[in-house]
């Protein structure tokens, strides 16, 4: 077996979802499929519903910021009249969804609206997240060897907590000491990495990310974060110059922690 260490002064270990912790047909085949066939019923049972509204309101400020994008699809804005026809609102919206999940686009507003669709699926049974049979063996003994864990996604912190705590493994949000998503930042940006570090209180380079993401990889890297791509079977191919980059696993059992942790 290929053996990584772990650098001495890695203390905290950032673990990337989709792909990573989670098979990538798990969120293709079933989570997003479930939002597509769902969404529109969703909003008209929930239209009137505070939390609901936000989510709208997200989506329309994002749809905004997105106006210049090829193939945009805008949400008009409430004119609070009550003119406003619900049917035709909530069309807009269900199209706006489609459109940024088939440029599988990683927007807060995209991730908060799904993550709530998700809470009722879950809750319900009707879902169970998928774990590689190697995280949950590896997560433990990380932490039992003083190791923290934590979960950086694009998928929103409570939709991370929905897939934690309703697993073909059972209950494993116990195994995370925190959550970040996008509101601290996208993947793909260093300064990201750097607030991390700085709300769990540790130095860049104490951190361990393993992502399956070359991109995210590298801007982590730049913040001086230590960084292991990892390769399960699904995911996208990596060029020869990530593969010669970076440092890859297939498996959390390749991890080696150094002795003292
Ligand atoms: C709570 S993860 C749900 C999957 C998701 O929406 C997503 O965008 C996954 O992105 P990741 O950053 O984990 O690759
Ligand atoms: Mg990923």
């Amino acid at each position: 077996m290929v053996v990584l260490s772990v650098p001495a002064e890695v203390t905290v270990i950032l673990l990337d979802i989709e792909g990573t912790t989670t098979p990538i047909a798990f969120v293709k085949d079933i989570l997003f499929p479930y939002v597509k066939e769902n969404v529109k019923e969703y909003l008209q049972t929930h239209w009137e519903e505070e939390e609901c509204q936000q989510d709208v309101s997200l989506l329309r400020k994002q749809a905004e910021e997105d106006s210049h994008l090829d193939g945009a699809v805008p949400i008009p804005a409430a004119s609070g009249s009550g003119a406003d026809d619900p049917r035709w609102m909530i069309q807009a919206v269900v199209d706006n969804v489609y459109w940024q999940m088939s440029l599988d686009r990683k927007t807060t507003a995209l991730k908060q609206l799904q993550g709530h669709m998700w809470r009722a699926a879950f809750k319900a049974g009707h879902m169970k997240a998928e774990f590689f049979e190697d995280v949950v063996p590896a997560v433990r003994k990380w932490r039992e060897a003083g190791m923290k864990v934590y979960v950086y996604s694009s998928g929103s912190v409570e939709a991370q907590k929905l897939l934690f705590g309703h697993s073909t493994e059972g209950d494993i949000l116990e195994l995370v000491d925190g959550h970040f998503d996008t509101k601290i930042g996208h993947k793909v940006e260093s300064e990201s990495y750097r607030k991390i570090a700085s709300s769990i209180g540790c130095s860049t380079n104490n951190i361990l990310f393993l992502t399956d993401v070359s991109r995210e990889a590298g801007a982590a890297e730049e913040a001086d974060v230590h960084v292991a791509v990892v390769v399960r079977p699904g995911n996208a191919g990596l060029t020869d110059d990530e593969k010669t980059h970076f440092s890859l696993i297939t498996s959390f059992s390749e991890l080696c922690l150094p002795s003292s942790a």
